[in-house]
C-alpha cells in the first residue's frame, strides 16, 4: 500500500534536486554519486507527517537493502532517521523500481554484517565513522 500524503522538498538543495531529477526521469537519471549507485526513499515526517524524500546510497543484498545515516560524518544523525523510528512503513525506489518496504534499526552483528556491505557499495562510509564519535545507524529494509 504506497504511501500517501503532501510531499514536503528536502532544503537540502543538492539532494532534493537528485531525488527530483531521479523521480522525474522514471529513475533513469540522477542515479549516482561519484559514479556509485543511489536510491530514493520515501518516509513520513516524525513530526510534520508529510513525505520526504531522501537520496541515499544504495546498498542491497538479496532483495533486502540498508539505508546508512551518515550525513557524511556530521555529529548529528540527519533526520530522516527519526522519521524511520517513528513510521518504519518507507518506500524505496531503485532504478525504476519503487515498492513499499519496513525498515527496523540493526546492531550488533547483524548491524556489522550491513556494514560491510555498505562500505563495499560505498567505501566513503568508513571514513564517515572515523569522523565521527557518533556510531552511524544502519537500517535493514524488508520488502513488505
Ligand atoms: C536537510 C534535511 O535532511 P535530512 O533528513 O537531515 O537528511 C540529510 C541527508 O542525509 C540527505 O540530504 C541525503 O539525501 C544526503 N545523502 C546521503 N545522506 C546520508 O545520510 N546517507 C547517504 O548514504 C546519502 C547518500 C546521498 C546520495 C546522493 C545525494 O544527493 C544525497 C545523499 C531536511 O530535509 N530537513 C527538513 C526536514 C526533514 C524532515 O524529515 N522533517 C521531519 C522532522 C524531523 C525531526 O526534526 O525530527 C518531519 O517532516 O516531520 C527541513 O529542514 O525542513
Amino acid at each position: 500500500m504506497p504511501l500517501t500524503g503532501e510531499y514536503a522538498p528536502s532544503t537540502a538543495g543538492w539532494a532534493r534536486k537528485q531525488v527530483e531529477l531521479y523521480e522525474s526521469s522514471g529513475g533513469t537519471e540522477g542515479t549516482t554519486l561519484r559514479g556509485m549507485p543511489v536510491i530514493v526513499l520515501t518516509s513520513v515526517g516524525s513530526k510534520s507527517g508529510k513525505l520526504r524524500k531522501t537520496a541515499l546510497m544504495r546498498v542491497e543484498h538479496d532483495g533486502a537493502y540498508a539505508v546508512v545515516a551518515s550525513l557524511g560524518g556530521a555529529p548529528k544523525h540527519p533526520v530522516w532517521y527519526f522519521n524511520l523510528l517513528k513510521h518504519p512503513h518507507v518506500e524505496l525506489q531503485d532504478g525504476p523500481e519503487k515498492h513499499d518496504y519496513l525498515a527496523r534499526e540493526v546492531t550488533g552483528s547483524e548491524k556489522a554484517q550491513w556494514w560491510e556491505r555498505a562500505v563495499a557499495a560505498y567505501p566513503p562510509y568508513a571514513d564517515y565513522q572515523k569522523k565521527t564519535d557518533r556510531e552511524i545507524p544502519v537500517f535493514v529494509l524488508k520488502r513488505m
